[in-house]
């Protein structure tokens, strides 16, 4: 589909925003790359922003799609889930996406004096965002441009909006076992049930499905991914969410993080290789 690109200021920070030819549109600020919205029609929004997000530079923002690498969460020694979320990415114009060929905004990040201060690796990370009928498809590349191999985790944070978190299930996850992050990670079998949403939930699913899909009443939105090996879902829950600054009362209501990663192994790249992960979301 042919987009059209427009650049506008949102938060003092600069974004592009994409439009297909069916009134489709999506919303990318270049502070982390972050898709900050994503409505298949003019009227429908499928992406959650806290209305509090943080305006601070050096923040990352709350909702949208944040771009975790090279860390996920706590896992290794660098600021919780890596720096690529809080620095500033170019826009390098439409290309065709490397995961299907389709039209593509290109945004892209590379070392600097600052990242190889916190970590040493070089590396090309492209974010590309492309529109089609109904689905938002977001590819994350990371190349290995330099003489070493490095390893790296990473996920596409997706925060979908809901209308009511009570109604809501994700099914797709009922063979497979997960880690509990909420409980200092201890392994639980397989639930046999869809996921719901009653409380803090915070699972990793090593090696899940890569279909997944989310009932809200009478909406569902597809979820596949490609290249990514785990699944991640995170709902806060009230208490939660009440200590998250960023969030404000009772916000944890309206999404639930259904996240495109890999984790539980690491990806290493040798020189010259690249990893691609891409996630689709349908309605
Ligand atoms: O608050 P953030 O740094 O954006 O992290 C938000 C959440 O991200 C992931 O889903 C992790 O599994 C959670 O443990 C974490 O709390």
């Amino acid at each position: 589909m042919t987009l059209a690109i427009e650049s506008f200021v949102r938060d003092d920070r600069p974004c592009i925003r994409l439009r297909a030819a069916d009134g489709a549109s999506a919303e990318v600020s270049l502070h982390g790359a972050h898709v900050l919205s994503w409505k298949p029609a003019p009227d429908r929004e499928r992406l959650y922003l806290s209305p509090n997000a943080s305006r601070a530079a050096g923040s990352a923002i709350r909702g949208g799609i944040p771009v975790i690498f090279p860390q996920f969460a706590g896992h290794g020694p660098l600021v919780k889930h890596g720096f690529a979320r809080l620095l500033e990415w170019r826009f390098a114009g439409i290309e065709p996406s490397g995961a299907d060929g389709m039209e593509a905004a290109t945004f892209e990040l590379t070392d600097s004096e600052y990242t190889r201060s916190l970590w040493p690796s070089r590396f090309v990370a492209r974010l590309q965002v492309a529109l089609a009928p109904s689905r938002l498809i977001v590819g994350l590349s990371v190349h290995n441009p330099g003489d070493a191999p490095f390893a790296f985790t990473a996920a596409l944070h997706t925060y979908l909006r809901v209308g009511r978190l009570a109604q809501v299930d994700l099914s797709g996850l009922e063979s497979t076992p997960y880690e509990d992050s909420a409980r200092k990670s201890v392994a639980m079998p397989a639930t046999g049930t869809p996921v719901r949403f009653d409380g803090e939930l915070d699972h990793i699913y090593p090696a899940a499905p890569c279909e997944l899909t989310l009932h809200d009443g009478e909406q569902t939105l597809r979820i596949a991914s490609e290249g990514f090996r785990d699944a991640v879902i995170w709902s806060p829950g009230a208490t939660l969410a009440a200590s998250i600054g960023d969030l404000g009362a009772g916000e944890h209501l309206r999404f639930v993080c259904v996240e495109a990663a890999t984790v539980v192994e690491p990806v290493t790249l040798d020189p010259g290789e690249r990893w691609v992960g891409v996630q689709r979301l349908q309605e």
